[in-house]
C-alpha cells in the first residue's frame, strides 16, 4: 500500500474519525521549504491531523492566529520547532514566528548558541546540519520567548521542568494551552507527578502530551514517523496541536488518554536501559524481545495502577509499542546502557552520558529513580522486577547481568534486603523461579483487569516469588 493510502486507511481514536484534517490552506506568499513542498505534492489532497477541515479550524482561529513558542531547544526541541515553524508559515491560523527558548550556553569557538541559531537557521550543537526554517528566532529570555504566546511547547529533560515552570509564573497569557514533549515524571512529597500534571497545576493551564516512536534525528531528516496526542478533554485544542506538528511524513494521531500516553513515553525508557545492558553483554535478539516484552507488562501495570482510567489500547498507539521499540533499537538510553554494560558497571552511567551524548541528557537512569521509590514506598518492588533491577544495576547495587537473572521473576527478599539495609549486595542468586499465571491470571487478558484485580494479581506475584 503506498505511504499516503496507509494514511488514509488509518484512524484517530477517540477523534473525529479520520486521521486528516486540514490539508490546511497555504498562506499567500508565505515562505515554504522545497523539501517540505515536495512532501506536501507526493501527497495530493492528503489530510494531516484530526481537525475539521478549513471549516472548523479555521473559523476558529479568524479573530487571532496562534502563537507557537517552544520551550527547550535540545534534539526533539529542535526538532519540534522546526516542525511547528513549517506548519506556522503554511497556515494561516498560525502566526508565522516561531519563539524558541534556548538554554543559553557558549560554544567551543566562544559564540552563543542562541545566535548562532539566528545566525544560521541551525541548532548547531544538538541537531547540526538541519535548517530549522527561516521563521525560527532563538531567544534566550524565558520571559521573551513566550510573550503573547497561546500555544507553549514544553521539550527540555524533565529535570528542569520545575525550575522552568517557578520562573513561568505571571509571564504566560491565561488563555495559554500546553502539550508536553518530555518524558518523565517527578517523585513529589505527595507522590508520583506526571510531567504535564506539574505543568498544568504550576501554571493553571490545560496541558496535554505529544509522545511516539520520535527519535528526532530520524524526523529532522522526513523519515516517516507517527505520534500520538494524549488530551484529558479538550478535543478542540488536540486537533489544534495536531495542526501544529503534523506533516505528511509526521502523521500524528490523539487520544483522550493523557495519563496513558504520558506513562508510556515516560516507563519506556526504563525499559531501553535495560535493553541496552543486554546489547553490552553481548546477548541477542531473542533477550532483547524478551526484555521488551516483560518491560511492556510492568508499564502497563504501573500505569493501570497509578491511573485506573489508563485504556489498553493507548498501548497500541504510536506513543506505546512502537516508542518501546524504537527507542530499545536506536534510543540515547540504549545507547548509554550498552557501553555502561560494556564497561562491567565500572563507569556510572552520569560520566557515559558526558562522554557520549555531547549534551543532550538522558531520561531513563532518574526516571528508574523516580519510580522504584514508588514501588519501594507502596510495597510494589517484586511485582516490578525489571523496573527495580534497572534501578539496581544503573545505581551499581548489582552487575549489568543481573538483568537477565532477575527480569520476568521478583526478585529474592535476601537481595532487597542486602540492597537497602546493608549497602550493595554481594551474592547473585542464580536460581530462577517462574511465576506460573493464576487460573484468574489465564482466564482475564491482564489489560482488560480492573485496577482492583490487578492489586490482588500484584500481591500474588509477590506472594508466589517471597522465600
Ligand atoms: N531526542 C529525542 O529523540 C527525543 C527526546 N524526547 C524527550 O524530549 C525531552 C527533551 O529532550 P531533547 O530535546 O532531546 O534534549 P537533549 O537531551 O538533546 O538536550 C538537553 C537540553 O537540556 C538543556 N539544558 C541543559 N541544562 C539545562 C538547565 N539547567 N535548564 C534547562 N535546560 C537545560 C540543553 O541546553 C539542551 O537543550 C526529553 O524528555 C526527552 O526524553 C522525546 C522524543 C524524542
Ligand atoms: O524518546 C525517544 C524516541 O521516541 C528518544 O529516546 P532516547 O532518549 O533514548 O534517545
Amino acid at each position: 500500500m503506498p505511504w499516503s493510502a496507509c494514511f488514509m486507511a488509518e484512524r484517530t481514536r477517540g477523534g473525529s474519525g479520520r486521521i486528516g484534517g486540514g490539508r490546511g490552506q497555504e498562506r499567500p506568499g508565505a515562505a515554504t521549504a522545497a523539501a517540505d513542498r515536495s512532501a506536501w505534492d507526493m501527497a495530493p489532497g492528503l489530510d494531516v491531523g484530526s481537525g475539521t477541515r478549513d471549516g472548523g479550524l479555521l473559523n476558529s482561529y479568524e479573530a487571532e492566529p496562534d502563537r507557537v513558542a517552544v520551550i527547550g531547544s535540545g534534539n526533539w526541541g529542535s526538532v519540534a520547532a522546526r516542525l511547528a515553524a513549517t506548519n506556522a508559515r503554511r497556515l494561516p491560523y498560525f502566526q508565522d514566528e516561531v519563539r524558541v527558548w534556548v538554554y543559553e550556553e557558549k560554544l567551543s569557538n566562544g559564540e552563543l548558541l542562541s545566535d548562532v541559531i539566528n545566525k544560521t537557521q541551525e541548532n548547531v550543537k544538538y541537531l547540526p546540519n538541519v535548517k530549522l526554517g527561516p521563521n525560527v528566532v532563538a531567544d534566550p529570555n524565558l520571559e521573551t520567548a513566550v510573550k503573547n504566546a497561546t500555544m507553549l511547547v514544553f521539550v527540555m529533560p524533565h529535570q528542569f521542568i520545575e525550575g522552568i515552570c517557578q520562573k513561568l509564573k505571571g509571564k504566560i497569557r491565561p488563555d495559554a494551552k500546553a502539550i508536553s514533549l518530555i518524558k518523565g515524571m517527578e517523585m513529589g512529597d505527595d507522590g508520583p507527578r506526571l510531567i504535564s500534571r506539574e505543568i498544568s497545576e504550576q501554571l493553571g493551564i490545560d496541558c496535554s502530551v505529544l509522545m511516539g516512536a520520535n527519535i528526532a534525528n530520524e524526523i529532522a531528516v522526513e523519515q516517516f514517523s507517527e505520534a500520538t496526542v494524549g488530551y484529558r478533554d479538550d478535543k478542540e485544542t488536540a486537533d489544534k496541536w495536531v495542526q501544529v506538528f503534523g506533516t505528511p511524513y509526521f502523521q500524528v494521531t490523539h487520544v483522550q488518554d493523557v495519563e496513558g500516553v504520558e506513562l508510556c513515553g515516560t516507563l519506556k525508557n526504563i525499559v531501553a536501559i535495560a535493553a541496552g545492558l543486554v546489547d553490552g553483554l553481548g546477548m541477542g535478539n531473542n533477550t532483547k524481545a524478551a526484555i521488551m516484552r516483560i518491560g511492556l507488562k510492568e508499564m502497563i501495570l504501573f500505569s493501570k495502577l497509578l491511573f485506573p482510567s489508563v485504556q489498553d489500547a493507548t498501548f497500541f498507539e504510536s506513543c506505546g509499542i512502537a516508542d518501546l521499540i524504537t527507542t530499545c533499537l536506536g534510543g540515547r538510553n540504549r545507547k548509554v546502557a550498552d557501553a555502561f554494560s560494556k564497561h562491567g558497571g565500572k563507569r556510572s552511567f552520569d560520566e557515559l552520558e558526558v562522554e557520549l551524548l555531547n549534551g543532550q541528557k538522558l531520561q531513563g537512569v532518574l526516571t528508574a529513580k523516580e519510580v522504584f521509590g514508588l514501588l519501594k514506598a507502596k510495597d510494589w518492588e517484586e511485582s516490578f522486577p525489571l523496573f527495580s533491577t534497572v534501578h539496581a544495576i544503573a545505581t551499581r547495587h548489582l552487575p549489568p547481568s543481573a538483568i537477565v537473572e532477575y527480569s520476568e521473576r521478583a526478585p529474592r527478599k535476601i537481595v532487597l534486603f542486602n540492597l537497602y539495609n546493608f549497602g550493595a549486595a554481594t551474592s547473585f542468586p542464580v536460581s530462577r523461579r517462574s511465576v506460573s499465571p493464576s487460573k484468574e491470571e489465564r482466564s482475564v487478558p491482564p489489560t482488560q483487569m480492573s485496577p482492583s484485580q490487578l492489586m490482588e494479581d500484584a500481591r500474588q506475584i509477590k506472594n508466589s516469588a517471597s522465600i
